[in-house]
């Protein structure tokens, strides 16, 4: 690996900064790059993140009480110190547990009760959510709040951070060791605590980043995800930093297209990911004037040459529309929380509109039945892995406490990601649905995603959801003002597959 690479764990981690320092081949451009959009800035080098994390962890680890293998829930907007508690949790060993600052009170007790986290770290705007159920937590013995202004029952990481010490010995975490809990977005219901380690982190991350991302150390990444959730490990910490490349933030108050499309045009950024729901609502806009460079417009996007998307099927008609728009392919990844990037159009690859690429190392990509028999190209089955000899380095370890849930992702050799898909006999993918969304019909499986690409097709339609109905005669679209989608803007068809079902 070049010495401009920063390397995962934290001991290569500070291995790699020191050689790259001495050698003079860090990267000229920064490991962070943050703006709030107010005049508020910050640039941090590699090297000034090595010794401010170093800080951080000495928080956790002093003032905090807390040790290895402690779970941490990190409730944070998108500021910089949730970069620097991220990794000085891979310094200390203690297991990072994001979450969203739109969690409720609910979804904060339910959090800090399955996973009986030790500590807590958040900012100021969900500090009265957690005070209201904190006495529920018996597990919780500290309450770390990101904020200028203290508060009554709250450590103050801005005090402590101020007198921490830059001396820290980071602890020599195996590879099998916890390094992080991520609860799934909870589409289909309840989440579910996925367990990565630093195995899967660390390295699972490193061809993402090559090749999907298609990231070099003169890269700067613009990633959209909500710090609540594994896209944010993917493209904002390690994905970027295995490559040396920039992590761009904006922290927006609220997403508005034209702040967006200001952003793209006043920095440097080459890489732009971001969920389909925002292509949907940009390509509303008249993007023409917003082309990549190098075509001359008085407002081209600076530098961008390389747009994601994921989480979520990408519409075939919002891929053109943006091609056609701006001059530049979306690139569609399919995947995970529980094992990362599965399959994507990688940069060079003919782009199918309406497939989600081919299968990505270091998977085996199939279709299988029920089984677990690999079915012929064109047919249509269960998308699932093919596991060897032992379980890929980039797969999470388990659903925590839930070895039932996780004994039953596994069919024979596979591992079934519970989504329905056909390879064609390019080996290019295409996504049917959810096992659960798909609607049977007159004994017909009809997946919703390619009855919505039909319907969003007509320009009064700027997104829509097919679930099935119990009346079999009963045929017509229902239009509505919004559609109900989870916190990472996931179209919650289990909803409105409940009221058509009268379960609501
Ligand atoms: N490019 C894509 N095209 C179609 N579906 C996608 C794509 N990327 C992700 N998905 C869907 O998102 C799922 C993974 O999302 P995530 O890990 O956030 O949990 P979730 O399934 O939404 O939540 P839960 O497991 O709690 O219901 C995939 O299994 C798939 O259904």
């Amino acid at each position: 690996m070049p010495p401009t690479r920063v390397q995962f764990s934290a001991a290569g981690m500070e291995h790699s900064d020191r050689a790259s320092e001495e050698t003079g081949e860090r990267p000229a451009s920064p490991a962070l790059w943050w703006v709030n959009g107010k005049g508020g800035e910050v640039k941090w080098s590699f090297g000034e993140l090595g010794i401010l994390s170093r800080k951080a962890a000495n928080v956790l680890t002093q003032p905090c009480g807390l040790a290895r293998g402690d779970r941490v829930a990190v409730i944070l907007p998108r500021v910089p110190e949730w970069w620097l508690v991220n990794v000085a949790c891979m310094r200390t060993g203690l297991v990072f547990m994001p979450g969203t600052t739109q969690l409720t009170a609910k979804d904060i007790l339910y959090r800090l009760r399955a996973s009986k986290a030790k500590g807590l770290v958040a900012s100021e705007e969900v500090a009265p959510a957690v005070e209201s159920i904190v006495s529920e937590c018996p597990d919780l013995k500290t309450k770390l709040l990101v904020s200028p202004r203290s508060r009554p029952g709250w450590l103050s990481f801005q005090e402590l951070f101020q007198c921490a010490s830059a001396e820290h010995s980071r602890v020599e975490t195996g590879s099998r060791e916890p390094a992080a809990i991520y609860f799934t977005s909870g589409t289909s219901g309840s989440p579910k605590m996925a367990q990565h380690s630093h195995s899967s982190l660390g390295i699972g991350y490193t061809l993402c980043g090559r090749y999907w991302l298609d990231l070099e150390s003169s890269d700067t990444i613009w990633n959209m995800s909500d710090t609540g959730w594994i896209k944010a490990a993917i493209g904002s910490v390690f994905s970027p930093w295995l490559q040396g490349a920039c992590v761009f933030v904006h922290q927006m108050a609220q997403f508005d297209t034209d702040t967006f499309l200001d952003t793209l045009t006043t920095y440097p950024i080459t890489t732009l990911c971001c969920a389909p729901t925002v292509y949907r609502m940009l390509v509303q806009k008249d993007l023409k004037s917003h082309s990549a460079p190098p075509t001359p417009t008085p407002k081209k996007f600076l530098k961008l040459r390389h747009c994601l998307t994921g989480g979520e099927p990408l519409n075939a008609e919002v891929r053109e529309q943006w091609k056609r728009q701006t001059g530049l392919d979306l690139h569609e990844g399919y995947g995970q929380t529980e094992v990362g990037i599965i399959c994507a159009n990688l940069k060079g690859q003919e782009i199918k509109p309406g497939s989600m690429g081919k299968g990505v190392l270091p998977y085996d990509v199939q279709i299988i039945d029920e089984n677990g028999n690999i079915l012929p190209t064109g047919q249509e089955g269960d998308i699932a892995l093919a596991l060897k000899h032992t379980r890929p380095f980039s797969f999470f370890s388990e659903y925590v406490d839930n070895p039932g849930k996780t004994a039953a992702t596994i069919r024979g050799n596979f591992y079934v990601t519970g989504d329905r898909g056909v390879m064609d006999s390019d080996g290019y993918f295409w996504f049917v649905g959810r096992a659960d969304d798909v609607i049977i019909s007159s004994g017909y499986r009809i997946g919703p995603f390619e009855v919505e690409s039909a319907l969003i097709e007509h320009p009064a339609v700027v997104e829509s959801a097919v679930v099935s109905s119990p009346d079999p005669i009963r045929g017509e679209v229902e239009f509505v003002e919004q559609l109900p989608k989870t916190i990472t803007g996931k179209i919650k068809r289990n909803v409105l597959r409940d009221q058509e079902w009268g379960r609501t």
